[in-house]
């Protein structure tokens, strides 16, 4: 399990601070800036989002769920986790170089998140077979998981989306 340096409850400024070698990823870059549901709101009482790669080229996030992801009483929606799911395993295979939608989304809910926490999401695209690109990923926190998640992209030509 990954050591973590990012603070674990929530202060004025959650601490989206990556681990050791992980290099922050510009997801824009890659994206456009239309990602604006999970992560286009770094000030937000939603959900504050820093990405990054790993030394292994694998994408990592760090994601703080705030008051607004609220679904049992002070814990996370189920919706709001996959919603994060949706989207870091989603720009884990263009970040792998494929440009893709979701076609397909699987999310196993382990253990009720706490608001106000910083967790961090692991992928790995783990095959690439024809227009069906394979990722699969987990939202954590230190030795706890709280979703498991199976995507399965479909690769799109780029100018069918418009990126911006
Ligand atoms: C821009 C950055 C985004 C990154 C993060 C955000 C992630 C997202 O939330 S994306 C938004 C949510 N997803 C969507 O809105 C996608 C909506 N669906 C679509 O647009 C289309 O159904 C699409 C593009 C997935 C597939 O359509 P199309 O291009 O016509 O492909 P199609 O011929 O039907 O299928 C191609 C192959 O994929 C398979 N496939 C397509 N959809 C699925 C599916 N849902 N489940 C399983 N297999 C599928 C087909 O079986 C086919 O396989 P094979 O080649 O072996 O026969």
């Amino acid at each position: 399990m990954d050591k973590t340096h990012a603070n674990s409850t929530c202060s004025n400024r959650p601490d989206l601070r990556g681990e050791i070698n992980w290099i922050p990823f510009d997801a824009a870059a890659f994206v456009g800036s239309s990602l604006r549901f999970v992560s286009g709101d770094p000030e937000g009482n939603r959900f504050r989002v820093s990405y990054y790669l790993d030394s292994t080229q694998h994408l990592k996030a760090k994601v703080w769920f705030g008051p607004e992801t609220e679904g049992p009483p002070g814990h996370a929606h189920g919706g709001a986790m996959a919603a994060v799911v949706d989207e870091v395993l989603g720009l884990a295979a263009w970040a792998a170089g494929y440009s893709i939608v979701v076609g397909n989304l699987s999310v196993s809910f382990r253990n009720m998140l706490p608001l106000h926490k910083v967790v961090s999401v692991e992928t790995k695209v783990v095959s690439a077979e024809g227009r069906k690109i394979m990722v699969h990923g987990r939202i954590y926190c230190e030795k706890t998981t709280y979703a498991v998640g199976e995507c399965l992209c479909i690769t799109i030509q780029p100018k069918n989306i418009n990126i911006r």
